[in-house]
């Protein structure tokens, strides 16, 4: 079987910014791009935020609900709303979509998280079936949860065997705090913490911090991550090739 990549997309690409509503225009976009992907041939998995957002603007809150029951029940609408959008939209590309929802405690002995890796390399066997997947956020409570997508994305990566992750998101990649320039490549990923600014996406969880403590997990792990821009996803192609706009982060087996 041919290399297996995660694509991540955050909250920030896949809604408006001013009510948290799907951006069917993005979400367009994104799903062409990925359906490009595994059109030719390439074994992708799909880990979609949006669940929580997608929702918020159908109970009529203006902001992230801070409080766990109301973001349980934001999720359980705004996964609905994501999952019956992503199947309409893939299935213009004769692309079939499986939901997988993940916990932590999922994860947590070998024996459950076989069931994960059997169930998806299943169906990564089948060349038109996409298997999306998000945290199972309407029944996790904190001390079962990954703590965001970013830190799915990373450990699912690495129970699967994938050989890179992309995180898209709404910026081009690590940029530079004062110049505000990209960082095309780090290799040191401790030095890149120093790079990190306080604000995030209004209706994101994580922020760059906790992006790149998935990605110090991950390029320990031997897996090469990117961030990348989610509302220009045409890029993902080229950095599958190893040229497109991203901050790449080499994976340590590939420094020592
Ligand atoms: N050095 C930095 N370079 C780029 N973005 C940064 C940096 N520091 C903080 N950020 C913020 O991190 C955000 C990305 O994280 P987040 O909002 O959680 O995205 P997502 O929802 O895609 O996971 C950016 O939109 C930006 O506001
Ligand atoms: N699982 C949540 C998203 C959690 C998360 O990590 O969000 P983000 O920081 O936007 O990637 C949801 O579907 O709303």
């Amino acid at each position: 079987m041919s290399e297996l990549t995660i694509i991540k997309v955050g909250t920030g690409v896949l809604t408006n910014s001013n009510d948290g509503t799907l951006d069917l225009a993005s979400l367009v976009h994104l799903v062409s791009a990925i359906a490009g992907q595994v059109t030719t041939g390439h074994r992708c998995i799909f880990v979609s935020s949006g669940a929580v957002g997608a929702g918020v603007s159908s109970l009529g809150f203006t902001e992230y609900p801070q409080d766990m029951v109301t973001r349980q029940a934001c999720a359980a609408i705004g996964q609905a709303k994501l999952m019956q959008t992503y199947s309409s939209l893939f299935a213009n590309f004769d692309i079939t979509i499986a939901q997988v929802l993940l916990i932590a405690a999922d994860m947590a002995t070998q024996k459950r998280a076989g069931y994960i890796y059997n169930t998806l390399h299943r169906l990564l066997e089948e060349p038109r079936i996409l298997p999306i997947i998000n945290e199972n956020d309407s029944v996790a409570i904190k001390e079962l949860r990954f703590g965001d997508n970013d830190m799915l994305a990373v450990r699912l990566a690495k129970l699967i065997g994938a050989k890179r992750v992309i995180l898209l998101t709404s910026v081009d990649g690590l940029l530079h705090p004062e110049t505000k320039e990209l960082i095309p490549e780090v290799s040191d990923i401790d030095r890149a913490f120093a790079h990190v600014r306080g604000d995030k996406g209004r209706f994101s969880m994580g922020g760059m911090a906790s992006k790149l403590k998935a990605i110090k997990f991950a390029v320990e792990s031997g897996i090469e991550t990117h961030i990348a821009h989610g509302r220009y996803p045409e890029r993902i192609a080229d950095i599958m090739a190893g040229k497109g706009i991203s901050t790449r982060f080499a994976p340590a087996s590939e420094l020592h």
